[in-house]
């Protein structure tokens, strides 16, 4: 099925980005329509209305937050079914959703996000402006808003049961005093295939964005040193806040870390790795990572051309990171430095602090 984009004019520097996003959905994109200033009724200005109500695609995928009643009035003039970014996204992790807890958890974000669209549809149809399309009357939205919030304070129930089972797993781990550490990262950064390099473990990796969506943790043995690695879900430019609360249970996991590992991209551009660079550390402080020793680990330096190349990416990074950090440039992919990236784990858990860590690791990379 093909859909429409509207994409606003704030996001057409990462347009390939979003378009990718949307792609891992709906492959086929019929027209992209770029938004400057939304019209407040119809989120969409009335000429660019008629690009999509005369293009043959059934659904608009409108890459920003509108107001329910733009939603609404969008949805009666174009008779076009409406998916916002948030829902967009929620769509991606329900296609890669494993375990319980994330699929509720998804279910969760879905419905939260969806009440105050059906509130709005059931204001309208009190009005008597719903006719036709959406007019399916008002005692229908309302039985089907009262089924939703059922639906939400039992999911809420089972997702408190899940979390304190997960704690308390936590706690054993932390009682047997094994140090915990989270790989963290944007999506498609390469985390699952760090994890599987890093436990030999066979789990799905794929170029489409999401395919870590519940923490997944295995235990490896470094120099006979026992530490427990956590693969976590990615992170994405302008993650919703609906969704960040929707996962707290998942990113949990990384308030708990002994280590993070965040991995970057290092074949972005430098532009795209400053923005994520300056994102994670936003989402960091939003779910409460502090004096956690972090990894820098700049992966895919095997599509960089040279040397010269790995080094300005190290020495770009550099400029945005504290004392916490240290910089590994790895290739996840063929192994390339993975036994640095061990040998830093291990003395960080063994307590060589950070400053001293990152000059003897500039001198091993100065050296290679
Ligand atoms: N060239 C190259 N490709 C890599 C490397 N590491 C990962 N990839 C590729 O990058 C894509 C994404 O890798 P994943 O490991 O699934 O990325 P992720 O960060 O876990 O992604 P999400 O689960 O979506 O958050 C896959 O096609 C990998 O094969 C690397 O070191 N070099």
């Amino acid at each position: 099925m093909s859909v429409d984009v509207v994409i606003p004019y704030k996001y057409r520097k990462f347009l390939d980005e979003e378009l990718s996003l949307i792609k891992t959905v709906y492959p086929e994109i019929n027209e992209v329509v770029m938004i400057r200033k939304p019209n407040s009724k119809y989120y969409l200005t009335l000429n660019k209305i008629d690009i999509v109500k005369n293009s043959s695609s059934q659904k608009i995928i409108l890459m920003d937050r509108a107001k329910p009643s733009q939603i609404i009035n969008l949805m009666r003039e174009t008779r076009k079914e409406i998916i916002d970014r948030i829902l967009l996204i929620l769509e991606i992790f329900a296609q890669h959703a494993g375990s319980k807890e994330a699929k509720l958890q998804i279910e969760l974000a879905k419905l939260k996000h969806q009440l105050p669209l059906i509130k709005e549809t059931i204001r309208y149809a009190k009005l008597g402006e719903l006719h036709g399309f959406l007019g399916a009357g008002r005692y229908g939205y309302e039985k089907y808003y009262r089924m939703m919030r059922e639906r939400e304070a039992r999911i809420r129930r089972e997702l408190e049961k899940l979390r304190s089972i997960r704690s308390r797993r936590r706690e054993h781990r932390r009682q047997m005093g094994y140090p915990h550490i989270s790989i963290v990262g944007y999506t498609c950064a390469g985390k699952t295939t760090l994890f599987n390099r890093l436990t030999h473990n066979l789990k799905p990796a794929g170029p489409e964005p999401f395919t870590t969506l519940s923490p997944k943790s295995s235990a490896i043995i470094i120099d006979g040193l026992k530490m427990i690695l956590t693969d976590t879900v990615g992170f994405i430019r302008d993650l919703p806040h609906e969704i960040i609360e929707a996962f707290y249970a998942t990113l949990e996991e990384i308030i708990d870390s002994n280590i993070i590992i965040h991995v970057i991209d290092a074949s972005k551009s430098s532009e795209a790795i400053i923005k994520e660079m300056v994102e994670t550390r936003r989402i960091f402080e939003r779910i409460g990572v502090h004096g956690i020793p972090i990894i820098i680990a700049l992966n895919k330096i095997d599509l960089l051309n040279s040397e010269e190349e790995i080094m300005d990416k190290i020495r770009l990074v550099e400029k945005y990171i504290d004392g916490n950090n240290v910089i590994v440039p790895i290739s996840a992919i063929n192994g390339k430095n993975i036994r640095y990236l061990l040998n830093v784990l291990k003395e960080i858990i063994r307590g060589y602090s950070i400053e001293n860590l990152r000059s003897k690791i500039w001198s091993q990379t100065r050296q290679r």
